[in-house]
């Protein structure tokens, strides 16, 4: 009988270790940018001082009747009460931004219901010359040919994971450090064959960021809907704001506005899109599960029926790879297909580098990383491309 693989929870109690850092300064800076950048009344600035209060004492219950209440006392109650550091980490940031919205009023009826309180930082980000630089570039990507197009979109949407708002609060040079076009790990040659087996099939796209890496995701649906090498897509989005930068139903709108607004090729992707998703080729999905503190090893059951079906789900990013292996501290050299083999369809995996979680790396490759690139795993300039047939 086989084991399956087994490591311990990252927790966040080490001073000056990546995860404290996210909970005791990032998170406290992230308030302080909420509460400027949106006029709140003064009861809201209040709930986001006590939020604020609260996170160098113990993790605090959410308030009877709030939304989903049910379900985070349940997955809550290990935690409450302990300090924030010494809960597991994915737990503990995940609680942060849904505290954050009962201190903001998001579920609440009300002039602040449903009110993103990173909107201001995203749509910031729409503007970007960056941005604008991307959707120019579409017009040659567009012209490239079969394999060559493949590759360039999957490269994009690799890429565009850097692109992401949590990570640049408290790392504000991150983007200016140059990016390891040397992949940690490259399964991209396993793509092709997944994709091209007749006839087409259903991919599933579990996005992350809004943004840059969302306009580099939806170029790469419409690659694969264009091509032909996908008969229809699901994208996942969330069903409300997460984690700063993560997409939602309305950042997918403000994408496709700015896409249209650009012209050229980028006009163009968005147009076909649009009407993609009017005709149910492209169906934009949100669920609740996607904003939960869980690993994918909890999938509810409506998910794993659906992507079971798939001809390949593709993860993105940081946060979606740590709940696909588990946040825990692997070995680097532990197999990806060993910690994937619960998932139910094949996958692929494109992340960059930016917490401590690493598995799939050759051991080769892993000695000289430690000797010539110390913060490779959470300063954001390395990536992996892991499929899983
Ligand atoms: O947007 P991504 O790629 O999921 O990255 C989010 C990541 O940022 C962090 O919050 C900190 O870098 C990680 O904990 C998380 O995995």
């Amino acid at each position: 009988m086989t084991s399956s693989p087994q490591a311990e929870p990252i927790v966040s109690n080490e001073p000056g270790s990546f995860p404290w850092g996210v909970l005791t300064k990032r998170h406290p800076q992230l308030i302080e940018t909420v509460r400027r950048q949106l006029p709140y009344p003064p009861a809201t600035q209040e709930a986001l001082d006590s939020l604020l209060r609260t996170l160098d004492r113990a993790v605090p219950p959410l308030e009877p009747g709030a939304c989903d209440h049910q379900k985070w006392q349940d997955w809550s109650a290990p935690y409450l009460g302990m300090r924030w550091v010494d809960a597991p980490f994915l737990w503990a940031e995940s609680y942060f931004y849904r505290l954050l919205l009962c201190a903001t009023d998001y579920f609440e009826s009300g002039p602040w219901s449903g009110v993103d309180p990173f909107a201001p930082q995203k749509n910031a980000e729409l503007e970007t010359p960056e941005l604008s630089r991307d959707l120019g570039a579409l017009d040659r990507l567009v012209e490239a040919p079969g394999e060559v197009g493949l590759s360039a979109a999957l490269s994009a949407a690799l890429w565009g994971n850097r692109a992401d708002l949590g990570f640049r609060i408290s790392d504000p040079s991150a983007q200016e450090r140059q990016q390891v076009e040397d992949l940690v790990a490259d399964d991209s040659s396993l793509v092709p064959p997944l994709l091209d087996s007749r006839p087409a099939g259903q991919v599933h796209l579990i996005a992350d960021n809004a943004g840059r890496e969302l306009v580099a995701d939806l170029v790469l649906i419409d690659r694969l809907l264009v091509t032909g090498r996908a008969a229809e897509v699901t994208l996942h989005l969330k069903p409300y704001p997460y984690y700063v930068s993560d997409a939602t139903t309305q950042d997918l709108l403000m994408v496709l506005r700015r896409m249209h607004a650009a012209g050229g090729a980028a006009d163009d992707i968005a147009t076909r899109l649009a009407a993609n998703i009017r005709d149910g080729q492209l169906r934009v999905q949100t669920h609740g599960f996607w904003c939960s503190p869980l690993t994918f090893h909890d999938l509810p059951g409506d998910l794993t029926a659906e992507l079971a079906s798939a001809r390949l789900v593709i993860i993105k990013g940081d946060l979606n790879y740590r709940r696909l292996v588990g946040d825990a501290h692997w070995a680097p050299t532990t197999a990806f297909t060993d910690l994937t083999s619960y998932f139910p369809a094949p996958l692929l995996a494109l992340r960059t580098l930016k917490s401590d979680v690493a598995v799939g790396v050759n051991s080769e490759r892993l000695a000289r990383l430690e000797s010539s690139a110390p913060g490779w795993r959470t300063d954001g300039t390395h990536a992996v491309i892991h499929a899983r047939p």
